[in-house]
């Protein structure tokens, strides 16, 4: 056999089907479920009359829309959300997973917290698995050698149907980060550094493995924050072979195998490595030497800079695109060029997200902030946990009242101020250090200015009142080892908590041991698949001849697409007036009430566009939320024609009916964007893979790609959940192969009950006083 990457093997370990147009079906081990993407697909399951495929490979969780502040009056969530529309999304998952039985982790258990921090840390992510979630950030996972990347919500109803997602294969990309990081130099840095290298499409239509010796000296929780971020690099997944301390960290977790499966899962995943001459279509290096400590000065996370830089300069940049995009960012972040970055105030700061809300990240940042103060010039340090484990560990630790000692804010886990779907928003104009993952426009709050950063970094930040070089920060030595636990200690604190909480789901489950730790629960025959109603059908797609908005900026992501704030609907339409509103709205100072701007479909005739061509590349970046084509379709969208797109944005269009179209920047400048500025509509004939000039008919583009298979469906109008359906016979048959191969997934988020209610940490403490 040829030599294999890391990825070819977990990509071929899990086909389940292979079409003659090239497409595969891939079966899916773990998937993850939140309040934000699930509501429209679990409606979609029970419109159609379908089940939940393997409720055993689902967990779900609540992080988004959830109020950080004090649970201590938590009785429930009906009482305990304020804002109606998360109350509701949050209440809907609630009802979903009881009427769908799917393992749930609500905000009475220790065990909530943001999706991607509670897969890793219950054993239900491991090496050599797919893992799917609703969320852009379900790279986070590859960390384990995992398969591990973020889906839309119709492709979340499409595995809850289903148990397989249909994919192309992608391109391999190896990025080694070559010799030791410096002293102080943290995983964040590296992998800002790295996107600072390649750019935010740099790894747009690949999977990058990160390899390399800096990256195998790296503990699973910054292995996690780099793969977490492989997203923000346009990358599919990020992945990093599995090693003794993947295997460490797994071991004893609650859905970890153990004994004989154990052994034998180790077995296969020490093969899971990248061969010697795989072939990799690109193969980048990066001296560790190189990375110092970094953070971003803009609205992409590719505008990241060493500390010791200074705020760009337009002045300098030739390429029109980027010196407008460098002057609005500059703009929007209220700074001048080459003003020193250590100059900066801030006014606030943010110590969480699924990127470094682990107890590692907290130490660190409760290593900086110990024996100090936060600055008068900062309001608020928020720092949020990611989950109620690492929460009760960090106050077994004392970290919390290091943190309350310097006057920084001790949350509840959640997303929180990552995104600003619950309360925790930043004010117009604030500048905050933030540990999270995304600076976009907007992210932490309308006009709000966000700056990204490690947990060290971020706390210097506050403690300082501005940006600081974590090398120059005064640690209060005297006091650290009271803040260092040594992992031994560490990993002894785990385990025991494991093995107590998991003596006490064996002790509840009827069965033998061997059942009741690997069996899958089974399904009762009526709600097999095979009762699924017929497919639903998409709006078909064949000759369109519309008007064309022309789109001149890159990096569009769907944040900017569509805001958070229309995220928290239940419903796929209705989405129209939140279609790029941030740049189609401003607030009227006095009356309060949305004044539209010039932005491109406020103005006639575009009003009634029905195509965009948009001249710079990766439109649809970032966040996998479905809402941005619902936008677009909802506004009278049905193409978009851009030089390169998000991955997920990308699928997502297919679903709904929309077809995305790649032509390369040259030839929308030469060809197509004269014509469209010039008022012509344009003709996109899907059957043909043809672009003509809309009035005169001539050919401008002769021939454009698309996947076989996509076009097929668009074409013909076919809801792929049908399709797929009539694989029944595939997906059984690799189900039987699995079970004998991979028992060790056998069993998965079912070894767990929930223990909805529950007061009691696993870790044996009173982790919150509820
Ligand atoms: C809500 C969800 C769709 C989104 C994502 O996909 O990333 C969110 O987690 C984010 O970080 O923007
Ligand atoms: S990126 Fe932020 S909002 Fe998205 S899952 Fe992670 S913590 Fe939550």
């Amino acid at each position: 056999m040829a030599p294999r990457t890391l990825y070819d093997k977990v990509f071929e370990d899990h086909i389940v089907h292979k079409d003659e147009s090239g497409s595969y079906l891939l079966y899916i081990d773990r998937h993850l479920v939140h309040e934000v993407t699930s509501p429209q697909a679990f409606e979609g399951l029970k419109n159609a009359g379908r089940p939940v495929r393997r409720t055993d490979c689902t967990l779900a969780t609540v992080d988004h829309n959830i109020p950080t502040i004090s649970r201590v009056n938590f009785k429930n969530v009906s009482s305990f959300i304020d804002q109606d529309d998360s109350r509701l999304q949050v209440e809907t998952l609630e009802q979903n997973v009881k009427d769908f039985d799917v393992t749930y982790f609500g905000m009475d258990d220790s065990r909530q917290g943001i999706v991607h921090i509670v897969g890793p840390e219950q054993g239900f992510t491991l090496p050599g698995t797919t893992v799917v979630c609703g969320d852009s950030h379900t790279s986070t996972h590859g960390a384990f050698g995992a398969l591990a990347f973020g889906i839309g919500t119709s492709e979340v109803e499409h595995v809850l149907a289903t148990q397989t997602i249909i994919q192309a294969k992608s391109k391999n990309m190896r990025i080694s980060v070559e010799g030791d990081l410096s002293e102080g130099i943290t995983s964040k840095d590296l992998v800002l550094h790295v996107i600072g290298v390649i750019g935010t499409a740099g790894g747009t239509g690949c999977v990058i493995e990160f390899a390399g010796k800096a990256i195998e000296s790296l503990s699973m929780e910054a292995r996690m924050s780099i793969c977490n971020m492989a997203i923000e690099a346009g990358a599919r997944a990020g992945m990093i072979k599995p090693d003794q301390t993947t295997f460490d960290y797994i071991s004893g977790r609650p859905l970890a195998p153990k004994g004989a499966e154990l052994e034998k899962a180790l077995a296969y995943w020490k093969t899971l490595h990248s061969d010697e001459g795989a072939h990799f279509d690109y193969d980048i290096k990066i001296a560790a030497s190189d990375i110092v400590p970094t953070i971003t000065w803009g609205n992409s996370p590719q505008d990241a800079l060493p500390i010791t830089a200074s705020v760009p300069d337009p002045a300098h940049v030739t390429d029109p695109i980027k010196k407008s995009g460098m002057e609005r960012a500059l703009k929007y972040q209220g700074l001048t060029p080459n003003t020193r970055l250590v100059d900066i105030k801030i006014d606030k700061a943010f110590i969480g997200s699924c990127t470094n809300a682990r107890i590692e990240d907290l130490r660190a940042a409760a290593k900086v902030a110990k024996g100090h103060k936060k600055a008068d010039n900062v309001k608020l340090v928020l720092i949020v946990p990611g989950s109620g484990l690492i929460k009760a560990q960090a106050e077994k630790e004392g970290l919390d009242k290091i943190f309350e000692a310097a006057g920084f804010s001790w949350r509840e886990a959640g997303c929180s101020m990552c995104l600003g779907m619950n309360p925790d928003i930043l004010d117009p104009e604030e500048r905050c250090a933030s540990t999270s993952n995304r600076n976009f426009e907007g992210r932490q709050g309308a006009r709000s200015r966000t700056h990204l950063m490690s947990p060290a970094m971020a706390a210097a930040a506050a403690i300082k009142g501005h940006f600081t070089d974590i090398r120059e920060f005064d640690y209060d030595t005297s006091d650290e080892p009271a803040v260092h636990i040594e992992h031994e200690v560490e990993d002894k604190l785990l385990q025991d908590a494991v093995y107590e909480h998991e003596k006490e789901v064996i002790e509840d489950t009827p069965g033998t041991e061997q059942e009741r730790l690997y069996d899958i629960p089974k399904e009762p025959e009526s709600k097999k698949a095979k009762t699924a109603a017929p497919s639903g059908g998409i709006d078909k797609f064949g000759v369109l001849t519309g008007i064309t908005a022309p789109l001149d900026k890159a990096n569009v992501d769907t944040d900017a697409i569509i805001p958070k704030q229309f995220l928290k609907t239940i419903k796929r339409t209705g989405l129209k007036s939140g279609l790029f509103y941030e740049a189609r709205y401003v607030k009227d100072p006095v009356t309060g009430k949305d004044v539209e701007t010039d932005f491109v479909l406020n103005v006639e005739p575009y009003r009634k566009a029905e195509i965009l061509l948009v001249t710079g590349d990766n439109f649809g970046c970032g966040s996998s939320r479905e809402h941005a084509p619902w936008a677009l379709k909802d506004f009278g969208i049905k193409c978009m024609i851009a030089p390169s797109f998000g991955d997920i944005f990308y699928n997502n269009s297919f679903k709904n009916g929309l077809l995305p179209i790649r032509i390369p920047a040259d030839v929308i400048q030469s060809t197509l964007y004269p014509v469209v500025t010039a008022g012509h509509k344009l003709t996109i004939d899907l059957p043909a893979q043809q672009i003509r000039d809309g009035e005169t008919d001539e050919v401008l583009v002769d021939h454009f790609d698309v996947e076989e298979f996509r076009k097929h469906c668009l074409v013909n109008g076919l809801d792929d959940i049908g399709l797929t359906l009539q694989k029944e016979e595939f997906i059984s048959k690799y189900e039987a192969v699995r079970r004998e191969k991979f028992s060790f997934l056998e069993g998965g988020s079912k070894l767990i009950k929930p223990i909805k209610g529950t007061k009691k940490s696993i870790y044996g403490v009173k982790a919150q006083e509820w």
